[in-house]
């Protein structure tokens, strides 16, 4: 049994993960960590997932009876990550990281630890999310430059990072295939421009409304013909599914940065 402790488990992921965990055959829950400032503290992660043959309840990381794991998963902000990461590595764990909205140096530090630990680090667990990035360098070596690329995508109202993990990474997907900087090409804000796009860019544009799980559209538009590659997540469960096939695939690797199309043998 992989036996994996789980950040953020009150969060959307939080939940969602600890179902993922108790439904996988090959895995249990070992942790279910939340701050100890948490409503949830304390309380029986049972009746959260709605199952009642576990005994646990929510712990602080703080507490010596949230230990024996064997991978931790981490979907919460990058300050709580970046705690986390540090206790993996005191205590040699291998770590799942799902949490998006990372900054250079945030994501440096991630690289850093992944020297001592094993880690998959991935801005979205689903399988179609990581197809399409495959999709998307196709269609980028494929048609001419002249082709305008934008990217499009929606999530929830809670959401506070924009554009998304995902919409960041099919970005840089098609910049490493169109052999750009995607620091240069990246266009993220065009209020009050008052001038028409130029060539070799790619526009972000975001949407945040209601419950929407995640969807992303990459494009590809040319004078007569438009291209748009779609993918909609309609559960986090299928993110949570991902992540803990993650922590299985994970557990006996080496140290190293490891990301879903290596899970998933896309590379
Ligand atoms: N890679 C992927 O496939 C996916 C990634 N995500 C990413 O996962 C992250 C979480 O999303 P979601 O579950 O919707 O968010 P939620 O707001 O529902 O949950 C966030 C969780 O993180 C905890 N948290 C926040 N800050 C800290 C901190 N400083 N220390 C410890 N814990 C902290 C919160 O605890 P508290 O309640 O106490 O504040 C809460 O449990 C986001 O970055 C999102 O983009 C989401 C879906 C898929
Ligand atoms: O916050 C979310 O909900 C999601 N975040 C990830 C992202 O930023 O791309 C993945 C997914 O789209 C849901």
């Amino acid at each position: 049994m992989n036996r994996i402790g789980v950040f953020g488990a009150n969060g959307r992921m939080g939940q969602a993960l600890l179902q993922a965990t108790y439904q996988d055959n090959n895995s249990e829950i070992a942790a279910a960590y939340v701050r100890k400032t948490s409503d949830f503290f304390g309380i029986n992660v049972g009746p959260i997932i709605g199952v009642n043959d576990i005994e646990q309840t929510f712990c602080a990381l703080e507490q010596t009876n949230c230990t024996n794991v064997d991978v931790l998963i981490d979907f919460t902000l990058p300050q709580g990550m970046l705690v986390h990461l540090a206790y993996a590595v005191a205590n040699q764990i291998p770590m799942v990281i799902g949490t998006t909205g990372l900054t250079a140096e945030e994501f440096a530090k991630l690289q850093q630890a992944a020297k001592t630990i094993p880690i998959v680090f991935s801005r979205n667990f689903s399988v179609g999310i990581n197809l399409l990035l495959n999709l998307v360098q196709t269609a980028a070596k494929t048609l001419s430059d002249e082709i305008d690329i934008e990217i499009f995508e929606a999530h929830h109202r809670h959401k506070i990072d924009a554009p998304s993990g995902t919409a960041l990474a099919i970005g840089e997907a098609i910049a490493e295939a169109k052999g750009w900087d995607h620091n240069e090409v990246a266009r993220y804000e065009r209020h009050q421009d008052h001038v028409a796009k130029s060539q070799n860019e790619i526009g972000y544009s975001v949407l945040r409304a209601g419950d929407i799980v995640g969807e992303h559209t990459a494009y590809f538009a040319s004078i007569g013909e438009r291209l748009e590659i779609t993918h909609k997540a309609s559960s986090r469960m299928t993110f949570a599914q991902g992540a803990v096939r993650a922590a299985g695939w994970l557990k006996n690797k080496p140290a190293g940065l490891y990301d879903m199309q290596d899970v998933l043998g896309f590379k």
